[in-house]
């Protein structure tokens, strides 16, 4: 049963997950501390938007806190875990969302035996749609995983990956939304030159990708079979999909995806003993 659940670092994606659990009421919103490196305006907008315990006081924010989730950019994570490690008890239990941090490197800045879990949310969990991977040290009990994997389940799906995965991971699923969302974008704008309205272009697309989205969840047919279905011979959809194959389109995601994969990488190198 968590007592309490402490958030270091105030941004994007600390703010999904704290919507994600006040909506889902799976907790109260006193038991849901967050605290920045100085932003006081910040916290004070996360106070009235979700009614959350704000405080730039590192030792009030995590005493006591079953959970403590780094959740800073990872050129800020030094900075911050020495700031606040004297007030961290072996009983708690670190998450960190960060990409490219190695458990190891957490535990050796942490420099006390506490146990770490490593996170990849994405930001559909401000309305419970994350696909959340996540991976532990030897330190974590089942219990804690538990808690974990539950409080994970209240913003979406969770699922436990061996941490050496973490990095592809992170560049599909946790920067994953950014592709759908360029795509959007995209069909938006064409939409737009072609005549259509905005808002009328805007409901299309996005019942268009929910749609897809579900029939992927649902029909329990691969990607490549529901694709066929929509492509008739000299149709439509067969002239579209030409123009994106001789534009690379897949290799281009392929890529996308492998850049964000290598960019993991790289951060946790800048993160390393
Ligand atoms: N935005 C996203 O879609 C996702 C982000 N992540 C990871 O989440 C982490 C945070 O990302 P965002 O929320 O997008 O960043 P952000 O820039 O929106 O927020 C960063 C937060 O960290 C705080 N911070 C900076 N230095 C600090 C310090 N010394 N002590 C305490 N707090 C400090 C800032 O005040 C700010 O509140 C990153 O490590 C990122 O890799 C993971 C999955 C998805
Ligand atoms: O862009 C980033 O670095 C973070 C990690 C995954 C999604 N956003």
């Amino acid at each position: 049963m968590l007592r309490k659940i402490s958030f270091v670092g105030a941004g994007s994606m600390a703010e999904s997950i704290i919507a994600g659990i006040v909506k889902e009421k799976n907790l109260h919103p006193d038991q849901i501390f967050v605290t920045n490196k100085d932003n006081k305006d910040r916290l004070e907008r996360l106070k009235n938007r979700y009614h959350v315990q704000c405080t730039t006081d590192k030792e009030a924010a995590i005493t006591g806190a079953d959970i403590v989730v780094l959740s800073m950019k990872p050129h800020d994570l030094m900075a911050a875990v020495e700031a606040m490690k004297m007030h961290i008890k072996p009983n708690q239990v670190i998450v960190s969302v960060l990409a490219g941090v190695s458990i190891d490197y957490i535990s050796s800045i942490v420099g006390r035996d506490v146990p770490v879990v490593r996170a990849m949310p994405n930001t559909s969990a401000s309305i419970g749609f994350s696909a959340t991977a996540i991976a532990r040290d030897n330190k974590v009990s089942d219990e804690q995983l538990n808690a974990i994997l539950s409080l994970f389940g209240t913003v979406g799906t969770t699922t436990v990956i061996e941490e050496k995965d973490m990095h592809t991971v992170t560049g599909l699923s946790g920067s994953g939304p950014a592709y759908i969302y360029y795509l959007a974008e995209a069909m938006e704008e064409v939409a737009v030159k072609s005549g259509l309205d905005k808002e009328v272009a805007k409901s299309l697309i996005m019942q268009t990708i929910i749609g897809a989205g579900e029939m992927l969840k649902r029909s329990g047919e691969p990607a490549e079979v529901l694709r066929k279905k929509i492509t008739s011979p000299n149709g439509t959809t067969q002239a579209g999909l030409k123009t994106l194959d001789e534009l690379n389109f897949q290799e281009a995601v392929i890529e996308g995806v492998k850049s964000a994969r290598d960019r993991s990488i790289e951060l946790g190198e800048g993160n390393k003993r």
